[in-house]
């Protein structure tokens, strides 16, 4: 599904109204959901909705009538005493029938549920005065938050937090998530996140026009290499992945996720005096030894090795960049890694200048700072454009991957369990890209399919996990894909 900033979402909530569907109506439909996420969550207690100066108030204003009407205790708290300028809030608080008190913390003394209606999509700077007191108060107890959009203090673009921010429990936002239910913190501070529909069609994307979106199957099932029963393993590609010297595992790993994700063969490139330890434990994977650079250069000319994984075990150093460099003027598909990314923190633009449009980056934060140096920009932004500088789809990774592309297309992948950090599971991930590029599929939604892959294999294992289990578990999850895309005769309806 599309993400849409704050921004977007005020031109679908405009495109809507254009259409006949009117504000208040929208605000209606808004503050009604959220009454009804809170009742299917919570048995009725007393409750206070913070109700704040614009349209976030005015839903708070709606929660309140509906809740009160189910007959529940509800005090609003209005921020400053101050009631709604805008039209549609200001509607809305004439509605509501019962009293309307200044905000302050003693409020919350009488309270079992805090329903926080303060700032949402026009939130345009850090907390401060009341709202900040008010909010670092709640953060104290231990009161219930459900949060009206977003937990106020929390910029809906970024995920992050301008100064103090709310931490709900449970969060309702509106037709679309933002970026900030997605990327941590943000996401951290939503709690249970509820999507609902209010009535905003989504035919206004077309005008939209968004540019993120939340990983899934979805946005690549259609483009999924399955085989096909006249094909045969040329077509599905031929995976080489550079050996390290020392840590042979790392390869090792890529190379059997290659295989696992369907890639008709994988190749490891082994420094010869570590092949014996690569040829004897890969039966299905081909070992080819190389003793230099010329003997390597030979591996890569061979064309139908399609694509070429460089990085995982690959040691930081001279040697490891003039593979890099040897490997991106063949012109060919190509993963870049860890140490193939760490070895030119030095040199970042001999990198830069050298990748193209086929090419993966594959960093975590420290990596990816090496590389593309840093800035306090957002992550969906910062990837965007380590994206459009190098020419190449960048994965910058961790508990909120975003894959990105040159044209600025990217996606945030919300599935990974916290059981991924630990160590070669990135090896793995390289793997399945590379394995699903030496499939035909583009390395942006290759990229997109195997992040999700790779989360839902760890998934399923769940806790004790370690990385070498990682490619075992593919098939299972590609088995779950099949069934889904209605391959396997089960009609998905
Ligand atoms: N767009 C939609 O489809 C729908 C949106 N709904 C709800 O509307 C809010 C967005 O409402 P908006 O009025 O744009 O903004 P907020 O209510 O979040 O903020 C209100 C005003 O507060 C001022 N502001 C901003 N930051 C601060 C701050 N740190 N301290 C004090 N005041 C602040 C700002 O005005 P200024 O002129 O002072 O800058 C804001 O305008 C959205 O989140 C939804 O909940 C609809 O109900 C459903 C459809
Ligand atoms: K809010």
């Amino acid at each position: 599904m599309a993400l849409l900033t704050p921004a977007e979402m005020a031109q679908a909530d405009a495109a809507t109204v254009e259409r006949g569907v009117s504000g208040i109506e929208l605000m209606e439909a808004a503050g009604r959901a959220v009454a009804q996420a809170i009742m299917r969550r919570w048995p009725r207690r007393p409750v206070l909705v913070a109700c704040g100066p614009g349209n976030n108030g005015g839903d708070g204003y709606v929660v309140a009538r509906h809740l009160a009407a189910h007959g529940w205790s509800v005090m609003v708290g209005a921020l400053s005493g101050a009631r709604p300028s805008a039209p549609d809030a200001a509607h809305h608080a004439a509605l509501w029938e019962g009293v309307v008190q200044p905000l302050s913390v003693g409020l919350l003394d009488d309270a079992e549920l805090l329903v926080d209606a303060l700032f949402g999509g026009g939130l345009g700077r850090p907390l401060a005065g009341d709202a900040a007191e008010f909010i670092e108060a709640v953060r104290h107890r231990r009161i219930p938050v459900c949060a009206v959009d977003l937990p106020s203090g929390l910029d809906g673009s970024t995920g992050r937090a301008q100064g103090v921010a709310a931490r709900a429990d449970l969060t309702v936002t509106f037709f679309r998530k933002k970026p900030a239910h997605v990327l941590f913190p943000g996401r951290g501070l939503c709690g249970d996140i509820a999507l609902a529909d209010i009535g905003i069609p989504s035919e206004v994307l077309d005008t939209i026009a968004p540019a993120a979106f939340e990983n899934s199957p979805v946005l690549w099932q259609r483009h999924f290499p399955w085989p096909s029963l006249e094909g045969h393993k040329y077509h599905r590609g031929h995976v080489l992945v550079v050996g390290g010297q020392t840590m042979t595992g790392a390869a090792r790993l890529s190379a059997r996720a290659a295989a696992r994700v369907g890639a008709g063969l994988v190749t490891v490139a082994a420094p010869v005096f570590a092949w014996p330890v690569y040829a004897a434990a890969l039966e299905g994977i081909m070992v080819t030894p190389f003793t230099d650079m010329g003997s390597l250069h030979d591996i890569f000319s061979d064309s139908r090795k399609n694509v070429l994984v460089i990085g995982p075990g690959a040691g930081v150093g001279g040697q490891t960049r003039e593979q890099v460099l040897g490997a991106l003027a063949t012109g060919r598909r190509l993963v870049l890694d860890a140490d193939a990314i760490t070895s030119f923190a030095a040199q970042p633009q001999s990198l830069l200048s050298a990748l193209h449009h086929e090419c993966v980056l594959t960093p975590h934060e420290g990596e990816f700072v090496r590389l593309f140096g840093t800035d306090d920009a957002d992550k969906l932004t910062r990837a965007r454009e380590a994206a459009q500088r190098s020419g190449a789809v960048v994965v910058l990774k961790g508990a909120d991957t975003v894959i990105a592309a040159p044209d600025g297309q990217a996606v945030v992948n919300t599935n990974a369990p916290a059981f991924l950090a630990t160590g070669g599971t990135g090896d793995v991930l390289t793997g399945l890209i590379a394995g699903l590029m030496a499939q035909g599929m583009s390395p942006f939604w290759a990229a997109c399919a195997a992040t999700w892959v790779h989360a839902e294999a760890a998934t399923r294992f769940g806790p004790g996990l370690v990385s070498d289990d990682l490619p075992g578990l593919v098939p299972g999850v590609l088995r779950a894909l099949y069934g889904d895309a209605g391959h396997d005769g089960r009609h998905t309806g």
